[in-house]
């Protein structure tokens, strides 16, 4: 008798699940139980000119992961799978962002910058402004649904835990940037709420050096979830009748 690799089962209707290759195991996805999140795709973290590059972090990295992000909705759209985009900002006014009691105050870069140039003041991250809009090439569509979100989780203190327990989700696929803060806390949270999260790895982009995409596709991996690819998400869902 010949043993294959095994596949993790996550929920009752197993009539139409679909295998989804991932490490450390296959897993078997009912397309109705499953959401895609897309995180912070927004100017400020993958435009020239936006908060994450004038900050100086290196966004070479992320018109690809626009690419790979493009390829993935369409299929979740096919699919009828939700379609969650993520936002991460503040009111104009900052008063969301917090003050200097709150640590996210003093960590902020997108602060810290604004704080260092003045100049810059209101120019990041801040509702309404071109920053914290989503990137031209993943505009939302019609049935997509957005989410506001102020700290890295996108579970904090915010709508999405209501939204996706609502639908009957307890599966998410995540896309976006960075992998190793807002895609990582997130889905470290989802976790401790009984979701099982699943990386796509070549549609999230890191902040900082190449070891921190490694660092989370490792925590994924072996702590919080599973790790899959573009390819094997679109082979796996595309097959689905439209
Ligand atoms: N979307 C993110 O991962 N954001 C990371 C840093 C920040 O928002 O300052």
């Amino acid at each position: 008798m010949t043993v294959g690799p095994p596949i993790l089962r996550t929920g009752a209707n197993e009539a139409n699940a679909v295998t989804l290759p991932a490490r450390p195991e296959a897993l078997r996805l009912d397309p109705a139980e499953t959401a895609v999140i897309v995180i912070d795709m927004q100017n400020a973290y993958a435009s020239p000119g936006g908060y994450v590059d004038t900050a100086g972090f290196d966004i070479a990295g992320a018109a690809a992961t626009i690419a790979q992000i493009t390829k993935v909705l369409a299929t979740a759209r096919a699919a009828a799978m939700p379609v969650v985009f993520l936002q991460n900002g503040w009111d104009a006014d900052y008063v969301e962002a917090g003050g200097p009691g709150s640590p996210n105050w003093h960590k902020s870069n997108a602060l810290k910058t604004m704080r260092a140039r003045p100049e810059l003041h209101g120019r990041f991250l801040a509702r309404g402004g071109w920053d914290y809009e989503i990137v031209d090439a993943l505009k939302p569509q019609p049935g997509d649904i957005r989410v506001h979100k102020t700290r890295y989780s996108a579970f904090f203190n915010s709508q999405l835990d209501s939204i996706l327990r609502s639908r009957g989700i307890r599966n998410l696929v995540f896309v976006g940037i960075a992998t190793n803060v807002c895609v990582e806390s997130t889905l470290r949270d989802g976790f401790h709420l009984e979701y099982f999260g699943v990386m796509l790895e070549d549609a999230t982009h890191h902040l900082g050096p190449p070891e921190m995409q490694a660092a989370t596709v490792y925590n994924v991996e072996k702590f919080f979830g599973w790790v899959s690819t573009v390819g094997d998400f679109c082979g796996s869902f595309g097959q689905l009748p439209k």
